[in-house]
């Protein structure tokens, strides 16, 4: 029969520390049935790979959350890219493609260089800074917003918001309670109208999609939404995640010192290892199987992307932070049709920032209590004291 397991993967004590439920989810076997919330789950990275890539088995349009959009309705507006299957997926897609493709980043690019080597100026002069608040949660704040276009008031709600909506991935525990508090999804609706956006930013470009007859005027604010959505709160966090393994594995720092042209990889790998966007879901369209159990339509199945990074099947040493590895087949952007549209942006974001700081510090060491910050899907830190050495 199916191994059923009494863990939770949405406590603060599981994301304290993860990889000892990570290695039991995978060992247990191929698919494993979690009790507490009587869902499915996949943590091999094999299986992850097969629900990922199925996207008529194994569906996004009921949710990617917890949460079956046709059995428990929705408490926001869903999706038009995230949470919709082709031919809707499609359209939002080509749109969202083009206005983050490479071109359109080229432009952005000297303005980011600017702006990552002023902010890592200011805080290496002070020997010691929160790698968190003053980098990793600084600079997107500082380059994102503007490049969206997005009004001036209010971008104090982004990371609020952020936190409810990955919070809303999980169950309605005191995780999602707590974030509900904070802030409600009507404001972020807001910011996506045409009105709230600058010339010039990727949010305009998403409503000449309109113009060109692409989208429909009420499909453009949810796309520009989707990126206000998407945009920030990962990439801090997966730069959090950064300067966390090069201020514990001294060695991978000195590498990336040794050669800028590693500061991609660097990033990378830390997405790897760490995984920033922890898990989600899809939902079975019909009878089928997975990791060869059988499942019913409208099961939903919790897919594991940091266990898959960490399966010893398809990694050699995987619990190794290692910047010089082969990342290529790594889960921490998804994969398939859904697979992150924005990893070039964030891999800009993350290159120009890591090789500012390359040029500029020799030694970057842990100075102080590293807080962790606690969210049902997103794994990141609320506090890293950081200490340098000037190169
Ligand atoms: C390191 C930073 C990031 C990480 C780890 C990350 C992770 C992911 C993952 C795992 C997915 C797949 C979701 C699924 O399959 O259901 C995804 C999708 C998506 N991401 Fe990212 N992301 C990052 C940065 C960004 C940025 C900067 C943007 C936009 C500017 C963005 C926009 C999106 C959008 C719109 C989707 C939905 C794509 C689709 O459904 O076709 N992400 N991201
Ligand atoms: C890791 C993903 C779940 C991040 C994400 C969030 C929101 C959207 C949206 O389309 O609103 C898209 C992607």
């Amino acid at each position: 029969g199916v191994p059923v397991l009494d863990v939770d993967p949405f406590s603060v004590d599981f994301f304290a520390d993860p990889y000892p439920v990570h290695e039991q989810l995978r060992e247990a076997g191929p698919f494993v049935w979690l009790s507490r919330y009587n869902i499915g789950a996949v943590a091999r990275h094999e299986h992850v790979r097969d629900a990922l890539t199925d996207w008529k088995t194994f569906s996004s349009a009921r949710g990617v959350g917890m949460e079956d959009f046709v059995r428990h309705g929705r408490f926001r507006l869903p999706s038009l890219i995230l949470e919709a299957d082709p031919p809707q997926h499609s359209r939002s897609r080509g749109v969202l493609s083009r206005v983050l493709s490479p071109p359109v980043l080229k432009g952005l690019r000297d303005r980011f260089e600017v702006e990552a080597e002023a902010m890592v100026e200011a805080v290496v002069r002070r020997k010691r800074f929160d790698g968190v608040a003053d980098l990793a949660e600084a600079f997107p704040l500082r380059v994102f917003p503007d490049a969206i276009g997005m009004g001036r008031e209010g971008r104090e709600k982004l990371l609020p918001h952020a936190d409810l909506l990955f919070n809303s991935f999980g169950p309605r525990n005191e995780l999602f309670q707590a974030a509900k508090e904070k802030v409600s999804f009507d404001w972020i609706e807001e910011q996506g109208k045409r009105g709230n956006l600058a010339p010039g930013g990727l949010g305009l470009m998403i409503h000449d999609a309109v113009d060109r007859g692409e989208i429909s005027e009420a499909e453009a604010p949810v796309l520009v939404r989707a990126l206000l959505q998407a945009g920030l709160d990962t990439t801090i966090n997966a730069l959090g995640a950064t300067l966390y393994c090069l201020a514990r594995f001294p060695s991978e720092f000195d590498r990336l010192r040794a050669d800028h042209k590693l500061a991609k990889a660097a990033f990378e790998e830390a997405i790897r290892f760490e995984a920033p966007v922890q898990t989600f879901f899809r939902t079975a369209t019909r009878a089928t199987t997975l990791g060869g159990t059988p499942l019913n339509e409208g099961d939903k199945v919790l897919m594991f992307l940091a266990a898959a990074n960490r399966d010893p099947r398809q990694w050699d040493r995987p619990d190794v932070y290692d910047i010089g590895r082969r990342t290529i087949g790594h889960v921490g952007f998804g994969a398939g049709i859904h697979a992150c549209v924005g990893q070039l942006l964030a891999r800009m974001e993350g290159e120009l920032v890591l090789t500012a700081l390359a040029r500029r510090v020799k030694t970057l060491r842990i100075a102080g209590t590293v807080e962790r910050r606690y969210n049902n899907t997103l794994r990141g830190l609320a506090s890293l004291p950081l200490e340098i050495e000037l190169a």
